[in-house]
């Protein structure tokens, strides 16, 4: 790196400040213009006067590693420098859009479409998995390092905390911004990739739900919560996939969270890894040799299933510059010295055999024109930018018959785009907000389809209890504080008006179940996609779609019957255990109490069985004061029953 040390012209003055954007812990963003090429560009200028020989070093790490990235969504180095060894200045591409937290406060409560949500979501992992295929990670992933370009697009950026990975992929320093904290670092257990797959599912919560996923009124119990792995539930408005996508990436275990490979490989995704810049072809399903007619015939999630490979490295800039702070030989410490590559974006790297049904699709996409007043164009006209839901991603929303058949092969449910629609023809509603989902909610004509969709996007019948109902139904205090300390005005935020729709009396009890189930249901990979307006047809006469709606109601009825009985063993368990009133009522109490420990148990292990682990954790909870982990909880469960059942026996 070039040190100027103040005799000669400065790199800085190549630069014209326009503003000061913004200050971070470390130093200070200026949005700056390029004398030459008339670029907009930042320019972080990071003091280093009264800084530690640590702090230095990290500051050029960032620079270094910063100068070796090169991927479509990650932010754009430029140039690096230390300034008269007094500052160092990093300059970047400008991301028009500014960044994730501000995006959100500028929506003012109203949600981002599910596609949009699903698009950044996508570029976010394709970032992520370039920086962990390279064996780095990003360790401080959070809303104000997330930008969007005047595109729309994601660039993630600052790379303060990232770190080179030992062999064993394991970091031990504690860093992060303390909201986002994993339950791993909380526990003392090192940093692993598993942790940015954290961070960036509270990212992607806090960006459909517009609140953090742990919210409490005190750092304990915010650090309780995480532990617990207690999150509210996600806004009502978006499909079950990305609600199940989302809430994957926060399960509490790290080696229960996906990578972001196997993320990038959920075939909810594929159609937006496929609108995107460079999608590895590791990510996309291998179209068979047979015709699409054949293709989709076969049933999804089984034979049928996309098989995917891995043909390609992700790789780093070929040629990147070494920083020295002092001008010394020393490196700094950065463990990757070894060849590294450029990710070329002239590279086709999508896989051959993919490439005619890549180019139908996308000549579809060009051609599909969109009614510049419907929600599809007009949904989040107060955002980054008025383009920002292009046709593209329209053509995504409007839906499956839109699509090539091939990507909708083993699709499961569609995004809730029919949500979208449905309310398309009010003049003056111009966002998507909260209270257009209680609207449809309430019912109109439009509502009996989306209802239908919602019927068609159950748990496949499985029979598995869905404790999430019980989370439908709790209640909230008033006032939270986040993480970060700020209090929050109670608002008619979203959980809330789900959770009203949910308790307040619905068209039936059943449609409230229903919805409790679409919302949380973890088995919804097995169902087909089906146009709401299909339905709607051919719900009036005999045909395999209305046998297979027929099959999914009853699925559905089972797993609510399920459901229910689940709650009762639970609620009874409860009560039992709590010893309240109802103990002294029953003839047997060490009996009843062995027989509610079995159930309670009992749940426990279907739970276990699913991999349900945040269930699993809520359901054990209750049991336990604070300190006490789940296993923990679990074995003291199990032996009150062995020894409640060795007192039945004696009685
Ligand atoms: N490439 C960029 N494009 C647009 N805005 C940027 C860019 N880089 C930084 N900013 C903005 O500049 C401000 C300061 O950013 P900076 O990265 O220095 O600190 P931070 O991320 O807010 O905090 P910290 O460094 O403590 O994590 C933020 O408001 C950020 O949104």
């Amino acid at each position: 790196m070039e040190i100027q040390n103040g005799s000669s012209k400065s790199k800085i003055d190549d630069y014209q400040v326009i503003e000061q954007i913004g200050r971070g812990a470390f130093g200070t963003a200026f949005l700056v213009l390029h004398s030459t090429d008339n670029n907009k560009y930042v320019l972080k200028k990071i003091p280093l006067a009264k800084q530690t020989d640590k702090f230095k070093r990290t500051a050029l790490q960032e620079m270094d590693l910063i100068a070796k990235l090169s991927h479509p969504y990650i932010v754009e180095y430029k140039d690096a420098w230390v300034e008269k060894g007094n500052w160092i200045c990093i300059v970047t591409n400008y991301c028009e859009g500014g960044d994730m937290a501000k995006i959100i406060r500028k929506s003012r409560g109203a949600l981002f479409p599910e596609e949009k949500l699903c698009k950044w979501l996508t570029q976010l992992l394709l970032a992520v998995d370039y920086l962990h295929s390279n064996r780095v990670l990003h360790r401080d992933v959070k809303l104000s390092n997330i930008f969007v370009t005047k595109d729309n697009d994601i660039r993630l950026g600052d790379f303060g905390f990232a770190k080179l990975l030992d062999g064993e992929g394991l970091a031990s320093s504690v860093v992060g911004t303390p909201n986002y904290m994993c339950p791993e670092l909380l526990a003392d257990i090192p940093y692993g990739y598993k942790s940015d797959i954290w961070s960036l599912g509270c990212c992607m919560f806090e960006i459909a739900a517009h609140q953090a996923p742990f919210r409490a009124p005190d750092m304990t119990g915010l650090i309780n919560k995480i532990n617990r792995g207690s999150l509210s539930p996600l806004p009502i408005i978006y499909s079950s996939n990305l609600k199940q996508i989302i809430k994957s990436m926060l399960r509490k275990s790290p080696e229960h969270r996906p990578t972001t490979a196997e993320l990038l490989r959920h075939q909810h995704l594929q159609p937006y890894l496929l609108c995107c810049r460079n999608p590895s072809s590791a990510f996309l399903p291998v179209k068979s040799p047979n015709s699409p007619k054949e293709k989709t015939k076969q049933s999804p999630g089984k034979s049928g299933s996309p098989r995917f490979i891995r043909d390609r490295p992700l790789r780093l800039k070929e040629k990147s510059p070494v920083f020295h702070f002092d001008g010394s030989d020393k490196s700094l410490g950065l463990k990757e010295k070894g060849p590294v590559f450029h990710f070329d974006e002239r590279d086709d790297i999508r896989p051959r055999n993919l490439s005619d049904n890549y180019d139908t699709f996308k000549a579809k996409l060009d051609t599909k024109r969109v009614d510049p007043t419907s929600y599809s164009a007009k949904i989040f006209v107060d955002g980054v930018d008025s383009k920002c839901w292009d046709d593209r991603e329209a053509a995504i929303c409007n839906g499956g018959d839109q699509f090539d058949p091939l990507l909708q092969e083993g699709s499961t449910n569609t995004p809730n785009s029919s949500r979208f629609m449905a309310n398309t023809h009010s003049e003056e509603q111009e966002k998507f907000s909260v209270e257009h989902v209680q609207q449809s909610e309430e019912g109109d004509g439009e509502n009996d389809k989306t209802k239908d969709l919602e019927e068609l996007s159950t748990p496949s019948g499985s029979g598995e209890a869905d404790l999430n109902e019980l989370d439908c139904i709790s209640a909230k205090p008033s006032t939270m504080i986040s993480p970060s300390g700020s209090s929050t005005e109670k608002t008619r935020s979203y959980d809330e008006e789900s959770t009203s729709s949910t308790t307040r009396p619905a068209k039936s009890d059943t449609d409230a179940e229903l919805r409790c189930h679409a919302s949380e249901s973890e088995n919804v990979g097995e169902f087909k996609e089906v146009s709401v307006d299909r339905i709607a047809s051919e719900r009036n006469r005999s045909s395999p779609l209305k046998d297979e709606i027929e099959k999914n109601a009853n699925m559905v009825e089972h797993a609510k019957r399920q459901a229910l009985d689940d709650r009762v063993s639970l609620l009874k368990a409860l009560a039992a255990l709590a010893g309240d009133g109802h103990k002294n009522d029953w003839e047997n109490p060490t009996q009843e109490r062995a027989e509610a420990l079995e159930s309670l148990l009992e749940v426990c292990a279907r739970l276990l069985k699913q991999e349900k682990i945040d269930e699993l954790a809520g359901v054990l909870k209750p049991f336990g004061d604070d300190a006490v982990s789940s296993r923990e909880t679990a074995i003291w469960l199990t032996k009150s029953l062995m020894s409640a059942q060795k007192l039945a026996k004696g009685s």
